[in-house]
């Protein structure tokens, strides 16, 4: 099985996430995406943050018309901060013999050498990360440039320790954009699904 797993904030979940996680999908040839709602974003510097169980809501009601999404609270049902390397760990006990590949943009992999135990991420899964062609690579961390490079040029075990670029132009969205037109009382129609919309409307978020 080939399983992707899309970690964020998701604060709300918007369609640069859904088409990146498309776009993923497509190119690996994933059987499913999980969405993994952090349920304590510790590297996060913004103050107010939504409550995970409405975070994970926004996130089901974007994905429910499609059969290659899931959702999972794995990331919110621990306590303190959330660590991918303890997912990939509890993950990794239900899929012994799965492909996992842990999605995430450019602006994550630049911060990728601060993670918790980044080094044992590669042990329990491989790493797929959008990216354009002329895009921040040459930003990535001194100490990531050769595993980069390794990943780029050879493929050590199709299940983990992987770390592939993918060529893909990432839409002009965040969460933050979103949240800040909510609070403007601007339309946010072309960012967020309908779904999304309809929750942040009926729950009062960000105003
Ligand atoms: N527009 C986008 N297109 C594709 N991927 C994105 C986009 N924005 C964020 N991502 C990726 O999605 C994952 C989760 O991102 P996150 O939930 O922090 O969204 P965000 O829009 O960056 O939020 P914020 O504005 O609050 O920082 C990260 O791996 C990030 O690189
Ligand atoms: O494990 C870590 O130390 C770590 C540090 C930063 C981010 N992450 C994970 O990366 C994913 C994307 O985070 P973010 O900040 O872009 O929403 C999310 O699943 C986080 O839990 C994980």
């Amino acid at each position: 099985m080939k399983l992707g797993l899309f970690g964020g904030t998701f604060d709300p979940i918007h369609n640069g996430h859904l088409s990146m996680a498309a776009a993923f999908a497509d190119e690996l040839a994933l059987d499913q995406v999980v969405f993994i709602p952090a349920g304590d974003p510790y590297h996060k510097t913004t103050a107010t943050r939504t409550a995970a169980v409405k975070r994970l809501a926004m996130v089901e009601a974007a994905i429910a018309n499609d059969d290659r999404f899931a959702a999972s609270d794995i990331d919110m049902v621990r306590e303190g901060a959330t660590y991918t390397v303890d997912t990939l760990q509890i993950l990794r006990q239900y899929y012994p013999n799965a492909e996992m590949w842990w999605l995430m943009g450019m602006d994550s992999l630049l911060g990728l050498h601060t993670w918790h135990r980044y080094q044992d991420i590669f042990k329990l899964a491989n790493v797929a990360v959008a990216a354009r062609n002329d895009e921040k690579i040459q930003q990535v961390a001194p100490e990531m440039r050769a595993l980069v490079a390794q990943g780029l040029s050879q493929a050590t075990s199709a299940s983990r320790g992987q770390l592939r670029l993918l060529q893909w132009q990432p839409e002009d969205i965040s969460s933050t954009q979103i949240r800040n037109a909510v609070k403007a009382g601007t339309p946010i129609d072309a960012w967020v699904p309908k779904p999304v919309r309809d929750y942040i409307s009926t729950h009062g978020l960000y105003r």
